[in-house]
């Protein structure tokens, strides 16, 4: 049998996740933040389907879901207060997961809802995503999740004007992902999917449009996650309890904090100037901050312990994120042998946290529908899985379902092969 398929070639949409720099908690307060996007990216294999269904396959989070187009419901601005009611909304036919694939099929459903409208919903197609980022450790996985969902849905139906997903189209993306984060979260800041829409560094400020750095440098840091569980919830919670206690006080940590950005930004966009004398200054803002976030109460014990090893040998780290656990950050300075950062990785691993070295300030979304150099998606893929091995095992019956096996199966070594395409 031959199916057939509309128009269009496979094509893989990418987004990164987040690393805050500078400024959390007061960013909740209107002050800045500094944020930048990491080379650990999420990635979508979006192809077509004879069938036209839509299916989407989660292989990190254990979700695989055939959804009927036409149950799908059809969403307005009015049908919902806000997009976390969505679950009321889901077909009777589907199973709505437990943990995090429960958010992730919400998320589908209310998107697709969204932007398919009354748009072409014959458009069958297969989402595959495979992402690098660790699930809720606070690096932005959910956004960079919902910023390749919502380019993917924008591109199926044409709302997406230029090839890539360029400058133009990025606006319309974000907005979207910012609702796929409202799904989860209910009333999310937004950097994170700024952050994976746009890339680079960017100064934020909730409530205004986010500023895009375009600075020249790259960031080289360690990101420790000390996989404490953490409450960014509790966390946000605890800092307004102790600001209504002594709002003068803790308004002066929050306006430091505030200039901490500030200057972090100067730095950022600083030309010309030597690379180790702006390491040093932002070694000792990183020092600052992180002190500021302690007297605040959102530090932990494992997080001053990833302090303690890296200024042993005088290496700068802060928590990022909430705080409370999770994930800390160490910049790593352009003269540092490597053999030292091996050094101080097994030290943190021998205290149960693992490391992820990685560069802050690549590109934001973007879609391609040749990858490494290759012709096609399906090339790069039939390559990939003969070096790194993955099944092709088709259970579909979709003509694209073993490349959607052989994605879905590939190990992660292959997956970062992808970089930012
Ligand atoms: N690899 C992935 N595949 C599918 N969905 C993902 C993936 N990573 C994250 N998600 C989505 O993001 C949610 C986790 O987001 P969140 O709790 O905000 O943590 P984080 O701090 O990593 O963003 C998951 O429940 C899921 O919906
Ligand atoms: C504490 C806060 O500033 C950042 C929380 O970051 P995360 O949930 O750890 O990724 C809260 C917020 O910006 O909404
Ligand atoms: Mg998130």
């Amino acid at each position: 049998m031959v199916a057939m398929h509309r128009e269009w070639s496979p094509f893989v949409v990418s987004a990164p996740g987040k690393l805050i720099l500078f400024g959390e908690h007061a960013v909740v307060y209107g002050k800045a933040a500094i944020a930048g996007s990491l080379d650990m990216r999420a990635y979508a294999l979006v192809t077509p389907r004879a069938d036209n269904k839509a299916r989407m396959v989660l292989p990190d989070i254990d979700v695989d879901v055939l959804f009927d187009s036409h149950t799908l419901p059809l969403l307005q601005s009015t049908s919902l207060s806000h997009p976390s009611e969505v679950e009321a909304l889901v077909p009777d036919s589907i199973n709505i997961p437990e943990g995090p694939g429960r958010t992730a099929v919400l998320t589908f459903v209310y998107l697709y809802g969204c932007i398919f409208a009354e748009r072409d919903r014959n458009t069958g197609f297969t989402i595959c995503v495979r992402s690098l980022l660790p699930v809720g450790a606070g690096l932005g996985s959910s956004a960079a999740f919902n910023v390749a969902l919502s380019a993917t849905l924008l591109q199926l139906t044409g709302q997406l004007r230029e090839e890539g997903a360029g400058a133009g189209d990025r606006k319309l993306i974000n907005q979207w992902a910012f609702h796929g984060e409202q799904v989860a979260h209910g009333t999310p800041s937004g950097i994170d999917n700024s952050v994976a829409t746009y890339g680079g560094f960017l100064k934020y400020v909730k409530g205004e449009p986010s500023v895009n750095l375009e600075s020249s440098h790259a960031l080289r840091v360690l990101i420790t996650n000390t996989n404490v569980p953490k409450s960014t919830k509790a966390l946000v919670a605890g800092v307004r309890a102790l600001r209504d206690q002594h709002p003068s006080v803790v308004d002066g940590i929050l306006d430091s904090i505030h200039s901490i950005s500030i200057s972090a930004a100067a730095l950022f966009q600083s030309v010309g100037e030597d690379e180790a004398y702006l390491e040093r200054r932002m070694q000792d803002i990183i020092r600052i901050n992180h002190g500021l976030l302690f007297t605040l109460g959102v530090s932990h014990r494992s997080l001053e312990r990833v302090r303690e090893i890296t200024a042993a040998r005088d290496l700068a780290s802060k928590l990022t994120g909430a705080g409370g656990g999770g994930c800390a950050l160490t910049l790593i300075p352009g003269g540092i042998a490597g053999d030292d950062v091996e050094v101080v990785v097994r030290e943190m691993e021998s205290e149960g946290f693992c490391c992820y070295q990685t560069v802050v300030g690549g590109g934001g979304v973007a879609i391609a529908r040749s990858v490494d150099g290759r012709a096609t998606v399906e090339q790069w893929l039939a390559e990939a899985i003969a070096r790194h091995g993955g099944s092709s095992a088709n259970s579909d019956g979709d003509a694209y379902g073993g490349a959607v096996a052989g994605f879905a199966t590939l190990p992660a070594a292959a997956i970062s092969e992808l970089k930012p395409q």
